[in-house]
């Protein structure tokens, strides 16, 4: 039986998501044999100085070893939380496959009578670690006081029956993902708050010349998806953003049209700049290009740098 190496971090929501890409793998290709290697990346060892290394621009935190197992063959397959990867994958790697998206969304947990975003009194405690949630609340909710909250998912629910915070705002996904998804208390729509572009979504990473493994990963392709993300990923591109900025993009297909909707935000709450376009999804790609360019015309940029800087 042939073997495939699937690649992924060690941590609970990477080794969920990464069992369920196996699962679907198996399903496709029953007569592999798929083997789930863990690599702790710069992230995991690291957590301190993610702040300084998202102001220097590092953009391959949570997914330089992972990178560097593959093109050493160490593993076949990485698989990535789509919003942890940069827009553009190293010389002699790419991304062969998207599966379909769970949630993008991104939720509330919150103790007793702190269960509604609109509702929390003010000077509630939320917890985020996120610039582009910081952003959010602070221009949506300047009364509440946000505070910093890191961690793996069971480390930042946690928070929540400590005195320290009262709420939390998570992606759906992860908690959906590692089966917490009753731990849910509301789901924020987009036009409240725009998700990460890609959030929800997973990518499979392989080298850029192995013909095989590309056509294992392929199997669990899903277009729909795709033309979405590539929508929100070209627009965060657009933009000269990476993962570790104030910037939300959510893409939905309906009667045959997809929108696109981009918000950048003031680290501060000062200033957010909000946009849209649709078209064929044929030209995601261009729908989220020209999106960037629109709003960078609005003074994106000086946004995206504040909060670096
Ligand atoms: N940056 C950490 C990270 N990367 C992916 C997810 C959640 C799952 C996803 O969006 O696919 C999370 C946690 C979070 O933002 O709550």
């Amino acid at each position: 039986m042939r073997t495939v190496t699937v690649g992924t971090r060690g941590s609970t929501l990477a080794l969920a998501q990464t069992r369920w890409v196996v699962a679907r793998l198996k399903e496709e290709w029953p007569d592999t044999d798929f083997r789930i290697q863990t690599i702790s990346t710069k992230g995991d060892r690291n957590r301190a100085s993610l702040e300084s290394m998202a102001q220097k621009g590092d953009k391959g935190f949570w997914v330089k070893e992972i990178e560097d197992a593959l093109l050493e063959k160490r593993i076949d397959i990485a698989v990535h939380s789509l919003k942890d990867l940069p827009t553009e994958q190293p010389a002699g790697l790419e991304i062969s496959s998207i599966p379909k998206r769970v949630d993008a969304r991104d939720v509330l947990i919150g103790k007793e009578g702190m269960k509604r975003l609109a509702d929390l009194p003010p000077g509630a405690r939320v917890g985020t670690s996120s610039v582009r949630r910081k952003a959010f609340l602070r221009a949506y909710r300047p009364d509440l006081a946000i505070i910093d909250l890191r961690g793996n998912i069971d480390t930042r629910l946690a928070a929540i029956s400590t005195p320290d915070y009262d709420a939390i705002i998570l992606a759906a996904a992860g908690l959906i993902r590692t089966e917490m998804r009753h731990r849910i208390d509301e789901f924020i729509e987009p036009d409240v708050l725009l998700p990460a572009p890609g959030q929800g979504a997973l990518a499979l990473e392989t080298r850029a010349d192995d013909d095989l493994n590309i056509e294992v990963a392929y199997a669990i392709h899903d277009h729909g998806t795709d033309d979405r993300i590539t929508a929100e990923r070209e627009f965060l591109a657009g933009l000269g953003a990476g993962c570790m900025a104030p910037v939300g993009a959510h893409a939905s297909v309906k009667g045959g049209i997809l929108t696109l909707e981009g918000w950048v935000g003031a680290l501060d709450g000062g200033q957010v700049i909000r946009g849209t376009t649709s078209g064929d999804p044929a030209e995601c790609a261009d729908l989220g290009a020209e999106l960037a360019s629109d709003m960078l015309g609005q003074g994106a940029q000086a946004l995206i740098e504040a909060a670096h800087a």
